[in-house]
């Protein structure tokens, strides 16, 4: 649905030229959550404003439902962008105007008759939960409220893309949750196709169906947040899938706990999709005579399901043990045995 081909932006400044987007190609689907994920200087707030031409690149397409925004002229562009709404990391709100003027903004200029204008801002209100704060201004809003504005007025002349620059960066994480709760909601209720970019995996994890990883404006590796998540190819990658599962801390606490028992095993088991691995656990500890304790372990959900890895200690007869293990394996979880005895 959205092509981008072979797009580049080089930055020229009187001391140097910066390729901030290099030769960057994607496909992303319709009603899709697509992630750019990336460290500060990546490339991605270049990249996703060379979408709605707010950058126009030096080389490359972009293509939305067969329209190559690239090649349209200032006039049509103007059109062309009410099909493209956009949500920033700092609101950019007209902090003169109500919470309903804002949201209203888009459609003043879009033409829209008054009467009509009143409803749709309406229905939008509803939609993002800010009922009851219609005539505030964004100065007495909190943050999560002030992209609730954002949000409705992107949304204000119905896009089919929704661009999310850093939407979240700005809020704490409780707030965050809930502004990312209300993407998911508008992604499946309106089909919305959503494009966001982020420097926090969290982000991805909790929202985005496909991810890419930026890096010195390329894209180095995506996939599906799953996948992605369970085999990293790339460092960068590995890097930002263990700011979620704190992989190196795992490590150092297991050096302690392997000092901590001398008889036994230690395994790791790790999880993916729907199992649920206290269900395992227990069947496994009634079945076999055997002792087990649960030891670490940090289990996540992804918009594609579960995955993670637990920690436990088995403890009993050997062959009682192996048996276990040999059960454990036979399901779809991987084991793993960690050697310390
Ligand atoms: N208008 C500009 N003029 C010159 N250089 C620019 C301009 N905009 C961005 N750059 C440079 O392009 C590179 C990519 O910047 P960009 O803001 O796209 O990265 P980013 O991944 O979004 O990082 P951040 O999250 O810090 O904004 C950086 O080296 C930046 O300094």
């Amino acid at each position: 649905m959205i092509t981008i081909k072979d797009l580049s932006k080089v930055f020229s400044t009187k001391s140097k030229t910066i390729s901030a987007v290099d030769n960057l190609s994607l496909e992303i689907n319709k009603g899709e959550i697509f992630g750019v994920i990336g460290y500060s200087g990546a490339g991605k707030s270049t990249f996703i404003r060379l979408i709605n031409r707010l950058e126009d690149p030096t080389d490359g397409q972009v293509v939305i439902d067969d329209e190559n925004i690239t090649l349209l002229n200032k006039k049509k562009l103007r059109v062309a962008r009410q099909d493209i709404g956009m949500i920033f990391q700092h609101f950019n709100l007209l902090w003169s105007r109500t919470v309903e003027e804002n949201i209203s903004f888009p459609l003043e200029i879009a033409g829209v008759p008054k009467q009509e204008r009143q409803e749709r801002v309406h229905e939008l209100i509803r939609l993002v939960g800010l009922a009851g704060r219609e005539k505030a201004y964004p100065s007495e809003l909190s943050g999560g409220q002030k992209q609730r504005v954002g949000i409705a007025r992107a949304l204000a002349n119905n896009p089919k893309v929704l661009l999310c620059d850093e939407a979240t960066s700005a809020l704490d994480p409780e707030t965050t949750d809930s502004i990312l709760e209300l993407l998911v909601n508008i992604n499946e209720k309106l089909g919305l196709t959503i494009i966001l970019i982020t420097h926090e995996m969290h982000v991805i994890r909790k929202i985005c169906h496909r991810v890419a990883v930026m890096d010195a404006g390329k894209v180095v590796e995506q996939g599906d947040v799953l996948d992605v998540f369970l085999h990293p190819q790339k460092q960068i990658t590995k890097k930002f899938v263990e700011q979620i599962m704190g992989d190196k801390d795992q490590e150092d606490a297991l050096d302690l706990l392997k000092e901590k028992y001398d008889s036994g095993k230690i395994v790791r088991l790790h999880f993916i999709g729907e199992l649920t691995n206290q269900a395992l656990i227990s069947q496994v500890a009634k079945q076999y005579e055997i002792d087990i304790n649960i030891l670490q372990g940090k289990i996540t959900q992804t918009q594609k399901g579960a995955y993670g890895s637990l920690f436990i200690h088995i403890d009993g007869d050997e062959e009682e043990i192996k048996r276990a293990i040999d059960y454990i394996t036979s399901t779809s979880v991987e084991v793993e045995v960690i050697p310390y005895v």
